[in-house]
């Protein structure tokens, strides 16, 4: 076993949600009938990813893929359990993560750069190749609710792969933007890939690509960990299952 990158060690984690109550009940005894449920999406998952690994992650929808992806990223912490980075810096790549609708796209590269642990003159040093690369024109200087889904999703693989971070998480962008976006960003994905220092995490339903691109897989099934090894011993039986 090599170097660990990502430790994963009985990670737990739940959602807080509100019981359905009768719209009659809630008028007529609000406190009483506002019913806190919870529901764990993962239930004790343990894995290790090792420096340089392409792990995919794969499991029919539901199965705690996009949650446990934002654990890991830190948007929230586990309920059980824990997560080590080993000091590496990290990014989400996802949709609907992240921008702040009213700021143009140039504003939004600052934020999401920060947020990424970049300082302003990092950043200022990508900015040309990130709107270069983003092919948002004079977009860049719109706000980004101007935007259409694909152009959102062009400036949010743009930040993420040209503010190049140790490990990237990737959560289904791939097959995103219209066909000639979606191959100039595979090849990047798949050059950043090649670094062997980069660790990566792509959660996709596309066999596909996990082929083309993951060493490892990893099957989640209802919030646990039904499988893991190589792309071959794995990916045939999930595709299998899901046949
Ligand atoms: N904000 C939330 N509140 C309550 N339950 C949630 C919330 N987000 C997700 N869930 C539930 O948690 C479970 C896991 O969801 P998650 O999005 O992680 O699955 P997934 O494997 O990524 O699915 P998909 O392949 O459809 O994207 C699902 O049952 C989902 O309904």
């Amino acid at each position: 076993m090599g170097e660990s990158a990502i430790s994963v060690r009985n990670v737990k984690i739940k959602y807080r949600c509100f019981k359905k109550v009768s719209l009659l009940k809630s008028i007529f005894a609000p406190r009483k009938n506002k019913k806190i449920e919870y529901f764990e999406a993962v239930k004790g998952v343990s894995f290790e990813v090792e420096k340089g690994q392409i792990l995919g992650i794969v499991g029919k929808n539901g199965s705690g893929k996009s949650t446990l992806l934002k654990a890991i990223a830190g948007i929230f912490s586990p309920d059980e359990g824990e997560i080590d980075l080993h000091g590496h810096s990290i990014s989400l790549l996802s949709i609907g993560v992240g921008f702040q609708n009213k700021l143009s796209g140039r504003e939004n590269i600052f934020l999401s750069g920060m947020l990424l642990g970049f300082e302003r003159p990092q950043i200022e040093e990508k900015l040309d190749e990130i709107i270069e690369f983003s092919e948002l024109g004079d977009f860049i200087d719109r706000p980004v609710k101007t935007y259409s889904s694909g152009m959102y999703s062009k400036l949010a693989f743009s930040i993420t792969a040209i503010l190049e971070t140790e490990i990237m998480l990737i959560d289904e962008v791939l097959s995103v933007g219209d066909a000639k976006f979606k191959k100039k960003s595979y090849e990047k994905m798949r050059s950043l890939i090649m670094n062997k220092d980069r660790t990566v995490v792509i959660v996709s339903h596309s066999s596909d690509t996990l082929r083309k691109l993951c060493d490892n897989i990893l099957w989640l099934h209802d919030g646990v960990v039904k499988m893991q090894g190589t792309t071959e011993e794995v990916l045939p039986l999930y595709e299998e299952f899901m046949s």
